[in-house]
């Protein structure tokens, strides 16, 4: 009788490197992930391409695997507004520093319609030979004006559908429940547990 056909997982002889500049989103994801996979992170502001989330995310893989010549996990954060059919977008960086939390509801001012999305794409590539696989998570909600502690980016001006306060005004580990960091990460972590590929617990290689 034909023996099963078993494919033996993609074995990483070295941990995951989280790349990013954000030391705000670094800590929040050291928060979701806790220890279900193995991570170690590098400090480093890549450049960004412009256009589509995914591409922009992708490519920043792309480039932090070459940096760290291993595998590397990276993210692109997008703040949406339905209003202007998605953007600021990935721009969101550059319309914060430049407008402030102020700026960025009198740009609603203009419409009705205040709703508005955050949009998390991780990617990750295995290597530097590896296209990258991106998981992407969506939190839907609203502009409104700023309230809570101004700690993380444009978090108090973002309130969740269904909830009264905003990013800011909810305690962390709510914030880390319902995020679009939170839904992108469950997806990496199922990958993960899928069993596909195997990691190394091994942080100090
Ligand atoms: O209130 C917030 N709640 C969040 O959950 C959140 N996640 C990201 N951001 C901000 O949105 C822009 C994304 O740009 P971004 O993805 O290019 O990040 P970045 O350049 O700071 O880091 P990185 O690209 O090195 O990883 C940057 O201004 C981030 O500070 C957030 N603000
Ligand atoms: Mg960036």
């Amino acid at each position: 009788m034909a023996k099963a056909m078993v494919a033996a997982p993609t074995m990483l002889s070295r941990p995951v490197t989280f790349v990013t500049g954000n030391p705000k989103k670094l800590e929040e994801v050291r928060a979701i992930l806790g220890d279900s996979i193995p991570l170690q992170s590098l400090k480093l502001d890549l450049p960004e391409l412009q256009g589509e989330p995914e591409e922009i995310s992708k490519d920043k893989a792309r480039m932090a695997a070459k940096e760290v010549n291993g595998p590397v996990l990276v993210e692109d954060t997008c703040l949406c507004f339905n209003a202007l059919n998605g953007l600021p977008g990935p721009y969101i960086k550059w319309f914060l520093q430049k407008t402030g939390h102020e700026g960025l509801n009198n740009i609603l001012k203009a419409y009705e319609d205040k709703s508005a999305y955050a949009l998390c794409v991780f990617s990750l590539a295995l290597g530097t030979t590896v296209e990258p696989i991106s998981f992407v998570g969506k939190t839907l909600g609203k502009i409104v004006p700023a309230r809570g502690p101004p700690d993380f980016g444009w978090d108090p001006i973002f309130q969740p559908d269904g909830y009264e306060q905003t990013y800011a005004e909810m305690p962390k580990e709510e914030k880390n429940k319902i995020s679009h960091r939170f839904k992108a990460l469950d997806k990496v972590k199922a990958y993960f547990s899928a069993g596909d590929t195997a990691l190394t617990t091994d942080v100090s290689k």
